[in-house]
């Protein structure tokens, strides 16, 4: 009675009974990202929806965020998280409580920014790679295709030490089975009835899933248990490391999680696997999503992308060496770049908490106990209230000067608080890595003037038909 009290006195659209307002997502073909859009135009910066008996609250006002979000009591992600299970089990991104505690502080060094600079030289390597087959297309070609092979081999790479070669062998059992698992969860995610364990178990999208999982399961065990039998054979011939021959071995986030469990941290191999599969599965769609939008964003802006050149002269002349981890640090306009389009484009549109104890917010209203409060980043980003004409593509809103009197919580793509987003560093790192390699070397247009990727809100928000954009070589047009 409390809850329904509570969520009564907020806005929201007229629902229901039993079913609330589950036939309104239906008029969205259960694209909840548009349709939260449509709702926070009509109901403003806060409003609750119901799905069946289920009820949410959907916030976009920074300072209400500011209050949920940096607060280290409300850190329970909402039910709807585990529909994840199944691949990743209760890693850092679905679990909670003393478990979820432990965990990040385990972790939190893991991303340290001295173990990201080992893997520079990762990001150079596959993001030239990436350049290679971006111009050995003379016609537009789906960027977003290309950039997840990259992403999985620089994840598969930094994650567990392995080289899946997804770019240059796009069709192994492995890298269909990543395809396959994504593609049948956004199924789910996007369908309700999915939802049901039994329901799904029996349909076409449920059985790819399994099967896909059976792969990739099979895989982080089978390196995981690798890995170990290496280190102890290595223990017991007292083989000297590489490191004792004189050569920088690259660690792994894999090998970290195995030392600290030699070291005495409480970690099975069935906790070791979930980690590394929540890096695989938070790690490598979300920056392809990320990147095909920003590659996007620059064939669409000529402007944008000519000082995306200059910033790379200023750094590199005419040198074709690879970028190390300072020049990354000094790409601040390449910095800007991405901030803009994610802006516009982030790659987690919503993320959701699940309330234990009330928690009063701005207006008046309070975030009941029992509620699933649901983050939209998506809408903050294009409210004018935060962000003047905010369709207009501008990267120097990021500057220092242009963003003073903007709430720091109007901007979360990363989320923010104790529990945001762990890879934020490594994923900046790797994307302006991938951008800079763009921008040194092509020149990209438009697949037609005035071409814009329809966008759909999924878990992540991505492109479903694709991002086609042309791409010439910079030396050539010089
Ligand atoms: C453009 C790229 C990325 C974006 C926009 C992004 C965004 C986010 C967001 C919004 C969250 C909070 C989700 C929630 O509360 O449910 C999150 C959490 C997380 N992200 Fe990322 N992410 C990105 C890349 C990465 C990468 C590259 C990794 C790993 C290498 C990663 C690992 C994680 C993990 C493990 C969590 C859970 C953290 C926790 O709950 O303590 N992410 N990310």
């Amino acid at each position: 009675k409390h809850l329904v009290d509570t969520l009564d006195k907020m806005p929201g659209p007229p629902g229901y009974p039993l079913i609330g307002n589950t036939l309104d997502l239906y008029n969205f073909k259960f694209n909840l990202t548009n349709a939260v859009e449509s709702w926070t135009r009509d109901y403003g910066e806060i409003f609750r929806i119901w799905l069946g008996n289920v009820p949410f609250v959907v916030v976009s006002k920074p300072e209400d965020l500011e209050i949920l979000l940096s607060s280290s009591k409300h850190i329970e992600k909402s039910e709807l998280y585990a529909l994840l299970n199944p691949w990743i089990g209760e890693g850092l991104l679905t679990s909670t409580g003393k478990k979820w505690h432990t965990r990040r502080k385990l972790l939190t060094p893991t991303f340290h920014f001295r173990i990201l600079d080992q893997f520079v030289e990762v990001f150079n390597r596959s993001g030239d790679l990436f350049v290679k087959k971006l111009l050995e297309n003379k016609e537009a070609v789906n960027v977003h295709s290309l950039l997840t092979l990259c992403t999985l081999d620089i994840i598969c790479e930094t994650a567990m030490g392995t080289k899946v070669e997804a770019q240059n062998d796009s069709k192994s059992p492995y890298v269909t089975a990543v395809h396959d698992a994504v593609t049948s969860f956004h199924q789910r995610t996007m369908k309700p009835w999915l939802h049901l364990d039994a329901i799904w178990k029996m349909s076409h999208d449920g059985k790819a899933f399994n099967s896909a999982l059976k792969v990739l399961h099979k895989y982080t065990n089978d390196v995981i248990s690798n890995r170990k039998k290496e280190r102890e054979s290595r223990r017991k011939t007292s083989l000297k490391s590489d490191e004792d021959l004189g050569m920088k071995k690259r660690e792994a986030f894999l090998d970290q999680l195995l030392d600290a469990s030699d070291s005495g941290a409480d970690l099975t191999d069935a906790d070791i696997r979930e980690e590394v599969d929540t890096f695989m599965f938070e790690g490598h769609d979300t920056t392809a999503a990320a990147l095909s939008f920003i590659l996007y964003n620059v064939a669409a802006h000529p402007e944008v992308q000519d000082r995306l050149h200059e910033e790379m002269q200023d750094i590199f002349g005419d040198s074709d060496r690879p970028a190390t981890s300072q020049d990354i640090q000094n790409m601040k306009y390449t910095e800007r770049v991405i901030k803009e389009s994610l802006r516009l484009y982030p790659s987690v549109p919503l993320f959701a908490r699940t309330m234990r104890e009330d928690l009063p917010v701005t207006g008046g209203y309070v975030l009941p106990a029992g509620a699933n409060v649901t983050v939209s980043c998506f809408q903050m980003g294009r409210n004018p209230k935060h962000w003047p004409e905010p369709e207009k593509f501008d990267p120097d809103r990021f500057l220092t000067e242009n963003s003073s009197g903007r709430h720091p919580y109007a901007y979360i793509p990363f989320s923010a608080g104790p529990r945001n987003c762990i890879g934020q560093k490594f994923a900046m790192m790797e994307m302006k890595s991938a951008l800079s390699k763009v921008s040194r070397s092509c020149v990209l247009s438009l697949r037609s003037s005035g071409y814009k990727p329809r966008v759909e809100g999924q878990v992540i928000l991505r492109a479903p038909e694709g991002v086609y954009l042309k791409a010439a070589p910079r030396r050539a047009m010089a």
